[in-house]
């Protein structure tokens, strides 16, 4: 059994911090000591240029390439191209060209399965692989959510996400029917919250009522801050931005969760194997 955990930041909305959230829980888990990989799966680009990569275009290996090598069946490298960030993350970087994977894999044989049979061979040296999904949910967002065992959602917390959750969820649903009948869905966790606001306080309030007893709401709810959106034009970390500030702290605890919540599924999944 392998000790990597795969975790899909899915919300088919735009700008929820997706990407924001897996760049700081991914150098949170390599704070705490875990040998981490981000998977930039959003055509945008945003993760990798967040990272400090701003000239993706000119990268020779990106996802791209490496998704297209298995559709084609070619053979290939897996850790080839793979970057190193001095915050301790690996990062499989991405440019526009991801784009027209949507409709190479539409015709496929495996087009549901390309992402996981890329991260088949990198599991074993990693303890989490991370990947940010793209604002939609198409034939990569349904590749990442094959491949990973768990979903993170981010949500905007001055927006009632109700229309939203309920087609996320029943794609969620789907897959696991369909494609990938371990996935779990490891909790919500809003974010870009204004707690000042009203708005934000009804909205969390709302969501915990009529949601937390199906679904997990993280405790933790990253605030938001202007130095958030400066830390990654600047190509750094909040923990290195302005380590101080509410947003790092916010991500370090969420990532102490993270870490308990993949704890806890493990203990069962072990104890039901034992009985
Ligand atoms: N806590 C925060 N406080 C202030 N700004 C933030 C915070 N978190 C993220 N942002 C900013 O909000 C914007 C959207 O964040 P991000 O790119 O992480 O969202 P996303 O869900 O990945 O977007 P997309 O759906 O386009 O992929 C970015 O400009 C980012 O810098």
């Amino acid at each position: 059994m392998t000790k990597c955990k795969v975790i899909a930041l899915a919300n088919q909305k735009g700008g929820t911090a997706k990407t924001t959230t897996t760049l700081h829980l991914g150098i949170g888990l390599a704070h705490q000591g875990r040998k981490v990989l981000l998977v930039d799966a959003d055509p945008q680009g945003d993760l990798t240029t967040a990272l400090g990569w701003i000239n993706a275009d000119s990268l020779p290996i990106t996802l791209e390439t490496q998704m297209k090598k298995i559709l084609q069946d070619e053979p290939f490298v897996h850790n080839e191209g793979i970057l190193h960030h001095e915050e301790g993350v690996d990062i499989i970087p991405t440019n526009i060209e991801l784009s027209g994977m949507e409709i190479s894999l539409v015709n496929a044989m495996s087009r549901e399965q390309t992402l996981k049979l890329y991260l088949a061979d990198l599991k074993k040296d990693y303890d989490y692989i991370l990947i940010d999904c793209m604002p939609s949910l198409g034939m990569l967002t349904i590749n990442a959510l094959a491949a990973a065992d768990s979903v993170i959602v981010p949500v905007q917390a001055h927006y009632l996400p109700l229309k939203g959750m309920t087609q996320l969820m029943k794609t969620i649903g789907k897959v696991q029917r369909q494609l990938n009948p371990n996935l779990k869905i490891d909790g919500v966790l809003l974010t870009l919250a204004d707690m000042r606001t009203k708005l934000a306080r009804t909205t969390e309030d709302s969501l915990r009522e009529n949601y937390g007893k199906h679904i997990r709401i993280f405790k933790t709810v990253i605030p938001v801050a202007i130095t958030a959106a400066e830390s990654s034009a600047a190509g750094q970390s909040i923990y290195e931005y302005d380590k101080n500030g509410t947003v790092a702290k916010a991500y370090a605890e969420f990532t102490r969760e993270v870490i308990q919540c993949g704890e806890k599924q493990r203990n069962k999944h072990e104890s039901s194997f034992s009985r």
